[in-house]
């Protein structure tokens, strides 16, 4: 039997979703496919379950710190039962919500099964025949495994989706691959009690590209945790139940050394779409088109930006071009946001030093640390440091990336000023409540008005308090 539709979705992840809202929006004639589960990437086993996991251990964390503001406490002791518990119920009350967005739905726009492509419009779903007159991939990302260390070390291998299923927190974990993940989940665990070390490939820890913060952040994490840096080399074993890496036996090891797009074994080969020289596919990031097919992608399955907000837009607007096609629209893309929930926090926002330089930009670059900014101090929290880019001539904001105190919210006044396209004065002109840590984030600007030697900012100076370490950074 072959089913006709207008637009055909593969995924029902956070792109898929969205690009099923998106071309809903124009035909009732919509099919959404899903091979595994309804619930999405970020709700069961990413965003939301790696958050839950990294409060807990924050809470173990001010504990232990407590006396040094005259607060004594006992150390804390951790019940791994009841932190899991809490994490895997939290987390299905987050998927909860997304099954019912999902069951409410009509159930003839909804199929379960995993498709692939006989031809440009063609899909075959489990031996079902899908006629759609566009499609979008929206398939996602899985873990990245080294050749041979699946079939090394068997069960106890283990990836993210493996860790929120834990009924127990485990007595040692190596975790290897020092990104995203990586730095996320081996900080959260150690903090929870559990014996982990950090294996890095080379010297690199985490996404900053600034080479002085990226140092920073070296040094900041192997105080945090664990690490063993230039691990390339190593490669683990198992010896009876136990996993050994780099002289250390562990219950298990975590892999975290990045995500693949899903695009294999969807058939996608022999529609002869246009490649780059890597083998990635051509696609508009304004379009979601891929070359003038009528195939659309979004989400992680396009290795751009993979993070949930980008993941909602690029369905959106892939669901709406396809719904549209042939005529598609190009949409306006969002400034760059990443934040990484390590402590201290990441926040790259704009574009990142290492764009800026390969793009071969003009910028100046403001610096701050939070080693003596006043409100960090006072929260015990003055680790890590801050640059912003600007623009020579017009001082316009390019980019910045930070390590250090609620890079979270710092990271997104700067993604919010690099999309209005403000200057470095628009951004001094704005209020800076007192005492705050964004404080430090005006220090850095003045340094950077000055370097860009566009006229002074007015003068402003507190008279209650000593604020002579921001002034001069
Ligand atoms: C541990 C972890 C933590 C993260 N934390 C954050 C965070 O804090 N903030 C943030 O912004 N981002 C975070 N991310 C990234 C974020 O989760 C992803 O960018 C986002 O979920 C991608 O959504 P997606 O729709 O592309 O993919 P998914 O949600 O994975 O959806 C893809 C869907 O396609 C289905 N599928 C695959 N192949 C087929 C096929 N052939 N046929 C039918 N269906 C198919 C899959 O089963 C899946 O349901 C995190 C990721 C991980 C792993
Ligand atoms: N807070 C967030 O927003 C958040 C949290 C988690 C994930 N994510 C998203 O998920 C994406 C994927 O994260 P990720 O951590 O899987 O990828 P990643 O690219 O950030 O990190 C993978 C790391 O593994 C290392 N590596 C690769 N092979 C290795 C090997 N054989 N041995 C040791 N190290 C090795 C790489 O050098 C890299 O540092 C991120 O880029 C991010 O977009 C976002």
């Amino acid at each position: 039997m072959t089913l006709n539709c207008d637009v055909a979705i593969i995924g029902a992840g956070t792109a898929g979703m969205a690009a099923y809202r998106a071309a809903r929006a124009h035909t009732e004639r919509v099919l959404l496919i899903e091979a595994a589960h309804y619930g999405t990437t970020c709700a069961r086993v990413g965003c939301m379950p790696s958050k839950l996991l990294i409060a807990a251990a924050d809470a173990a964390q001010a504990v232990r710190e407590a006396h040094r503001f005259g607060v004594q406490a006992e150390a804390p002791r951790i019940d791994g039962r009841a932190v899991m518990a809490r994490v895997r119920s939290e987390r299905d009350r987050f998927v909860g919500f997304v099954l019912d967005t999902v069951h409410g739905w009509p159930e003839a726009t909804r199929l379960l099964g995993r498709a692939r492509f006989v031809g440009a419009r063609t899909l075959d779903v489990d031996g079902r025949r899908i006629e759609a007159r566009a499609v979008v991939v929206a398939t996602g990302s899985r873990p990245r495994i080294p050749p041979g260390w699946r079939e090394r070390l068997g069960a106890r291998l283990i990836v993210n989706d493996d860790v929120f299923e834990w009924q127990d927190l485990p007595a040692s974990l190596a975790v290897v691959g020092a990104g995203v993940i990586g730095l996320e989940l081996a900080l959260a665990l150690h903090r929870l009690g559990v014996r982990v070390r950090l294996f890095a490939r080379g010297s690199r820890v985490g996404p900053l590209t600034d080479p002085e913060l990226q140092a920073l952040g070296q040094q900041l994490f192997g105080e945090a945790l664990p690490l063993t840096l230039h691990a390339a080399a190593l490669e683990p074993v198992l010896d009876g139940d136990q996993v050994v890496l780099g002289g250390e036996r562990f219950d298990a090891l975590l892999c975290t050394t990045g995500r693949e797009p899903n695009l294999d074994g969807l058939g996608l080969e022999a529609l002869g779409l246009p490649r780059d020289d890597l083998g990635h596919p051509r696609l508009s990031r304004h379009t979601g088109q891929w070359g003038d097919s009528p195939v659309f992608v979004a989400g992680d399955a396009t290795q751009d930006r993979p993070l949930l907000h980008e993941a909602a837009d690029a369905g959106r607007i892939a669901g709406d071009n396809a719904a549209r096609w042939p005529r598609v629209h190009q949409r306006p893309r969002r400034a760059p946001l990443a934040v990484v929930f390590s402590d201290p926090q990441i926040a790259i926002a704009g574009a990142s030093h290492a764009e800026l330089t390969a793009a071969g930009a003009s910028f100046d670059t403001g610096r701050v640390s939070f080693a003596d900014q006043g409100r960090s101090r006072v929260m015990l929290a003055n680790r890590g440091a801050l640059h912003v880019y600007a623009e020579r001539g017009t001082g316009r904001l390019l980019g910045a990336e930070m390590i250090g105190p609620a890079a979270e919210h710092i990271g997104h006044l700067l993604a919010w000023s690099v999309q209005r396209g403000d200057t470095v004065q628009q951004m001094l002109d704005s209020p800076f409540y007192h005492p705050v840590v964004e404080e430090g984030l005006r220090t850095a600007l003045r340094q950077l008005h000055s370097d860009l030697h566009l006229p002074e900012p007015p003068l402003e100076n507190c008279m209650d308090c000593d604020t002579s370490a921001e002034v001069g950074g």
